[in-house]
């Protein structure tokens, strides 16, 4: 059984006995909150990552999921992509083409992945004039609170250096304010060229899910939900900054991703 509990600012914790079980909660949560977002405005406007999260998102392309949710509702963006092309081993939008969406009836036309033909700073450009055009046409709703889009679901990994999205540790796209989608051409991870979603468009969102897994990911999580000392205090964890101003926040992981968190008293 999951433990799970909520801390004071840094959202609802849930820790999961296994991947199995995460898993069956990650896509009954994501069911949930299309639903929901169907039945308030009409779409679900969903952001998705890259890597590991995506296979943890398999079950959704079966019983009963691939049944009940709505796909022709489905509008789906992608929080951070690899500049590369569309059919490369490193691009996020062959990962889930691949795992999810060449396997339900999401319209191609939702599907609002870059432009792999230009320069990262252009595919940057580019992306956010395609998102403000559909802010534009109410698409994807407008938040009251910033300037920026208020999507339904943002789904976030979280790399061991507690990354999120292409937002790494001490980089000066966590600066970046006034831009929704910005650019990296000196990735810490490759490939080196990337876009990515910034701060306050993550910060935006109706809906926040940060998903981690495995031991690797134990300490980047503590840093990134317990309470600090003086010092551990470390203001540019990407993972720490994930902070909805009217949005909820929901961390999904496993027990070894979970180990160091205060919280964490499993019993054996
Ligand atoms: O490079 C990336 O890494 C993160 C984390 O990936 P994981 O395999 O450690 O879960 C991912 O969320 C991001 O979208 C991707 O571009």
């Amino acid at each position: 059984m999951a433990l799970t509990w909520t801390h004071k600012d840094r959202g609802e914790i849930r820790v999961h006995e296994n991947l199995e079980e995460l898993s069956i909660d990650l896509v009954d949560y994501i069911a949930e909150i299309s639903e929901a977002s169907i039945k308030e405005h009409g779409v679900f406007c969903i952001v998705l990552s890259g890597g590991s999260l995506i296979n943890l998102m398999g079950k959704l392309v079966e019983p009963p999921y691939n049944k009940i949710v709505d796909w022709a509702k489905w509008y789906v963006f992608w929080a951070d992509e690899r500049v590369v092309g569309k059919n490369h081993d490193d691009s996020n939008y062959k990962l889930a083409k691949d795992t999810l969406l060449s396997k339900v009836n999401v319209f191609p036309r939702h599907i609002c992945s870059i432009n792999d033909t230009v320069s990262a700073e252009d595919a940057a450009t580019e992306y956010e004039f395609a998102i403000r055009q559909m802010v534009k046409t109410r698409t994807v709703i407008a938040s009251e609170n910033s300037d920026c889009p208020r999507f339904d679901l943002i789904l976030l990994g979280m790399g061991s250096d507690g990354h999120v999205a292409s937002l790494f540790p001490n980089h000066p796209a966590l600066e970046v304010k006034d831009d929704w989608v910005t650019f990296l051409t000196d990735s810490p991870k490759p490939p080196p060229e990337r876009i990515t979603f910034t701060l306050p468009v993550i910060n935006s969102a109706a809906s926040v899910v940060v998903v981690a897994t495995g031991e690797s990911k134990a300490n980047a999580v503590h840093l990134a939900i317990d309470d600090l000392t003086s010092l551990e205090t470390s203001p540019s964890l990407p993972a720490r900054l994930v902070q909805p101003s009217s949005g909820n926040l929901i961390w999904f992981m496993d027990k070894p991703a979970g180990s160091k968190l205060d919280g964490f008293k499993f019993s054996e």
